[in-house]
């Protein structure tokens, strides 16, 4: 995969300093520090309602920080993004995209609609064999190009939410992001996704994982970010972080975490 480089090289690909939100007078996440190099993968973990969403709306600029005299964002070094360089560096999957999978078409139609910002084809786009054969090679690459002829609406929810990671390849992103990918899956579901996470990750792509647990956490993910209270509760290698009293004392719970080849799983303590 190329990396689009459009910033300053060197650049970190996303850098936030001193940056905070606020909603109805309330600071729903406040961060000092945080920088994502090009390539590096992260997981942003915590509880519900602790700002993962919002400091992922930072990284898109979907929400913008309180304004400083030093930028509180930068995206590749630069201060003032386009939109649509950051738009086509991105690729999201969220449970919130599969919930508006709510029409009746091919799956193939879908995915090819990933090159043009739009759920199906648009009308009056005649698809040339270059764009389809694009969508075919990206099923495939995620194990599904069987599916390419059928419904959409007659898939499980995880197939859906395979044929939504197709979709985004459509761009050849640098950047994977995925929020809360396997909410709602069923254990094949969760293999096939979080399967997927792993080669997009060996692809040299940042994966950035917005999730509640760690089993979501693929080995090649080395860094976490924890996030509780709309502040950074801690940031660093999942080595030292996953642990039962990180976990507990992020969650509020007495939580017990185990290990296993790299997988880490997090269970209840009564
Ligand atoms: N537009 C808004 N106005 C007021 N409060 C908001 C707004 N958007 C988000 N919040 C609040 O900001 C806090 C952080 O929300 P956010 O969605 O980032 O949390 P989260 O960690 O992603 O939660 P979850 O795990 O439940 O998805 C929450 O308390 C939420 O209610």
């Amino acid at each position: 995969m190329e990396t689009k480089a459009c910033g300053r090289a060197g650049a970190p690909l996303f850098q936030l300093r001193d940056a905070q939100v606020v909603r109805g007078g309330r600071t729903i996440l406040s961060v000092d520090r945080f920088d994502l190099a090009e390539g590096e993968h992260v997981a942003l973990l915590g509880p519900n309602g602790a700002g993962k969403s919002t400091f992922i709306q930072l990284l898109t600029r979907e929400v913008f920080p309180l304004h400083r005299d030093e930028p509180p964002m930068r995206f590749r070094g630069q201060a003032r993004p386009l939109l649509s360089d950051i738009k086509q560096a991105l690729g999201i999957v969220s449970a919130t995209m599969h919930d508006q999978v709510r029409v009746h078409l091919p799956v193939i139609d879908i995915v090819c609609g990933g090159q043009f910002g739009t759920l199906g084809l648009p009308r009056h786009v005649d698809v040339d064999d270059a764009v389809r054969a694009k969508a075919l090679e990206a099923l495939d690459r995620l194990g599904i190009v069987d599916l390419s002829e059928r419904d959409v609406m007659t898939l499980s929810t995880g197939q859906v939410r395979r044929v939504l990671v197709a979709r985004e390849l459509m761009s050849d992103p640098s950047i994977l992001i995925f929020d809360e990918p396997c909410t709602g899956l069923d254990p094949e579901g969760m293999y096939h996704v979080r399967n997927t996470m792993r080669l997009l990750a060996e692809e040299g792509r940042s994966v950035v994982l917005v999730t509640h647990y760690p089993e979501d956490i693929i080995p090649a993910i080395d860094r976490v970010l924890l996030i509780k209270d709309a502040q950074v509760f801690a940031d660093g290698p999942k080595r030292e972080l996953l642990n039962s009293r990180t976990m507990s004392d992020l969650f509020g719970v007495p939580l017990e975490v185990e290990q296993h080849e790299g997988w880490y799983a997090l269970r209840g303590r009564y």
